[in-house]
């Protein structure tokens, strides 16, 4: 056997080795990746966390920079061919409906692994008000390392409630089991038999309520009905046809303000403990102290402070950072935050004067003054 065989072999085998031994490496990283395993705890955790962590900064910059509620708005008419849609095709009657369709869900992959990071039923929901800081208030929410959020509006409870409760959950980014999975849709406040169907998900879910001065709600809806091409003016929408110095109870803007009247359905349903008060002219002003109350109703460690939050003065409003050394804090996107149009006086103080009673009564009936003109 000369020199040039043996090197000739001896290649070979390692060659041989190195292939037995790369098949190994690709067991051992299968293991790893695989929930179940019992041997190495905390790897998986860590390896979840980490791409979750991915996929809601990513959320993050697109929710905000590509203004979600701009994009639903546009789809709104589309949507609103399947509102009312009727049937109502699956309601888990019960507290734990998250579990029941984990069940189902582990039962037809067969894998326990599922119960782990997944998509899970929310667990709190912004129920409204529209034009009240509803945005902001979820993105703030998402700051915080233990929330998950959808990034556009579901509407489940008010449009798609005929797709099932399974339809609304796989709507639902994936979530560990520590972590609170939250949904906003504005108009679900204003809804009649929404408090029922969010019931019969879960009679312990947390609601956040964002109210805000209902005049300058009823502004900056009609900014946005401008924004979107319409022409009428607020005077034409909120005034009475046959009287233009009375305010048109029927008007569809002037109704979403009438707080007091919608929150009472919602009492029916739910204990006022288990509705959170979020103050919109506060988001604004004061959004830290805002996030202190939320993440204390949610059960949620207190990490979102003032450090996470910049107030830009030219945009004249709060814009948030990712973490707290972040460079460049992000503003919410332009339909957040409109310049409002000018408003004939008379119309303002008969707004005002209209909705002064209604107020009080709200005010009464939460236990709180929210000080509105
Ligand atoms: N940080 C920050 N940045 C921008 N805008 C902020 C912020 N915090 C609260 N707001 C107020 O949110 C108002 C829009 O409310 P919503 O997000 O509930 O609107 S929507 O119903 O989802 O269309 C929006 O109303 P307008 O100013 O009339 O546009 C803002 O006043």
């Amino acid at each position: 056997m000369d020199v040039r065989n043996i090197i000739w072999r001896f290649r070979r085998k390692i060659f041989f080795f190195g292939c037995i031994s790369f098949v190994f490496f690709l067991f051992y990283m299968e293991t790893c990746t695989d929930s179940n395993s019992s041997q190495k705890p905390g790897l998986m955790p860590l390896k979840t966390m980490a791409i979750n962590r991915r996929i809601s900064n990513l959320r993050f910059n697109k929710s905000i920079e590509l203004g979600w509620d701009e994009l639903m708005d546009r789809q709104k008419s589309r949507s609103r061919l399947t509102e009312g849609g009727g049937v109502v095709s699956s309601s888990l009657d019960s507290e734990d409906s998250n579990e029941k369709l984990n069940r189902k869900g582990s039962k037809k992959r067969n894998r326990k692994r599922t119960t782990d990071f997944m998509r899970r039923l929310p667990q709190a929901i912004i129920i409204g008000v529209k034009k009240c800081g509803t945005r902001a208030l979820l993105e703030y929410l998402r700051l915080h390392p233990k929330v998950v959020a959808p990034g556009p509006e579901i509407h489940f409870f008010d449009r798609s409630y005929n797709k099932g409760l399974e339809w609304y959950r796989k709507q639902m980014p994936k979530s560990l089991p520590e972590q609170v999975t939250v949904e906003k849709s504005p108009s679900y406040f204003i809804t009649p038999g929404v408090p029922q169907r969010i019931k019969n998900m879960s009679s312990s879910v947390k609601l956040l309520l964002a109210v805000r001065d209902p005049v300058q709600r009823a502004i900056s809806d009609h900014a946005q009905s401008l924004s979107n091409g319409k022409i009428r003016t607020l005077e034409e929408r909120v005034m009475k046809e046959t009287n233009k110095r009375e305010v048109d109870p029927e008007s569809y803007i002037v109704k979403i303000g009438m707080y007091a009247r919608h929150y009472r359905q919602w009492l029916v349903h739910f204990p006022k403990s288990q509705i959170l008060l979020v103050s919109g002219e506060e988001l604004v002003t004061d959004p830290a102290k805002v996030m202190a109350d939320v993440q204390k109703f949610l059960n949620l460690e207190e990490v979102i402070n003032e450090d996470y939050f910049f107030f830009n003065e030219t945009k004249g409003f709060p814009c948030l950072k990712r973490d707290p050394n972040e460079a460049v804090p992000k503003c919410l996107d332009g339909s957040k935050g409109r310049p409002h149009p000018n408003v004939d006086p008379v119309v303002l103080e008969t707004l005002r004067r209209y909705y002064k009673p209604l107020n009080e009564e709200f005010y009464k009936l939460v236990g709180t003054d929210f000080h509105w003109s």
